[in-house]
């Protein structure tokens, strides 16, 4: 679908936030993604799942443009947010990676205060000018992402001190605090143990009233409990997308199938 097109549909009636059309993406010569389309549901939450290599992470890279960092690696097709075109060349990339932001597999909190860590992106945005709406945001962005409790009466003491899970939920605040719509979780619970997992899971479902948010997950069990949508990715192809419960019991394609049930992966 060309980007014209999409750009004329009213936003605000469309159930999708995000969609990607006919998207390749190749690294050099190699192909790692292949004529993919998918619809990002608003306010949902859409896993990624699928064997090692078959192309989560680039995917979910291409959603905010954070291909264009790597050399060698070429993205074609349509991809629209609201309906507008989020490969334009006019596009302010700065400000499309403020609307969709992204959470990492390892916590990368900055080597800088807990406070200053949520502070930095409003600062550099132009929102919070004055103390006291920097104050109000890093209160609500910690607040949204389950951590004032924890960290109100140390908001100086560095954001690496923290425990991983601690980390990671000061990476999600981090990420909120420049008010972006689809936040992009790259394996976000990889690095952390259960009880912190299920910490991050249930902030998911919170967090998903106001936001869009896409997962990568290796765990089906988490794709399974935290997710509304599960996209099944297998050799760059997206082999089906469809709601998660119905993925997992009675998926479409027979890779799916497999997959699901443990013969490969
Ligand atoms: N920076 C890169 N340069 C070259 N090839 C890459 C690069 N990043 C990924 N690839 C290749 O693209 C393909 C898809 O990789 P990608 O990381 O997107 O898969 P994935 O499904 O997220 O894998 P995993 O679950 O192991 O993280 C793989 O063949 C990978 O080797």
């Amino acid at each position: 679908m060309a980007a014209e097109n999409l750009m004329m549909r009213n936003p605000e009636t469309s159930d999708h936030k995000m969609i990607a059309r006919d998207v390749s993406v190749y690294y050099g010569e190699a192909q790692a993604l292949k004529n993919v389309d998918l619809d990002i549901g608003r306010n949902e939450v859409t896993s990624l799942i699928g064997p090692s290599g078959c192309g989560k992470s680039t995917f979910l890279r291409c959603l905010n443009r954070m291909n264009d960092v790597i050399d060698g690696c070429r993205v074609v097709g349509d991809i629209t947010l609201d309906g507008h075109d989020i490969y334009d060349t006019k596009l302010d990339v700065v400000q499309l990676r403020a609307r969709v932001g992204m959470v990492f597999q390892k916590p990368n909190p900055f080597p800088k205060s807990i406070y200053d860590n949520i502070a930095y992106g409003p600062r550099i945005h132009g929102l919070g000018e004055a103390k006291s709406d920097t104050d109000e945001i890093v209160e609500r962005s910690l607040t949204r992402a389950g951590l004032w409790n924890e960290v109100k009466d140390r908001l100086d003491k560095p954001g690496t001190g923290l425990s991983g899970g601690q980390q990671q939920r000061l990476c999600i605040a981090r990420a909120i605090a420049v008010n972006p719509e689809v936040i992009l979780m790259d394996e976000p619970c990889s690095a952390l143990d259960p009880i912190a997992t299920a910490k991050i899971e249930e902030l998911i479902d919170e967090l998903r009233q106001n936001f869009t948010i896409v997962i990568v997950t290796h765990s089906m069990q988490q794709a399974a409990r935290v997710s509304q949508k599960t996209a099944f990715f297998h050799l760059g192809d997206l082999v089906e997308c469809g709601d998660t419960q119905q993925l997992f019991t009675n998926p479409n394609d027979e890779r799916t199938q497999g997959y699901i049930t443990g013969r490969f992966g």
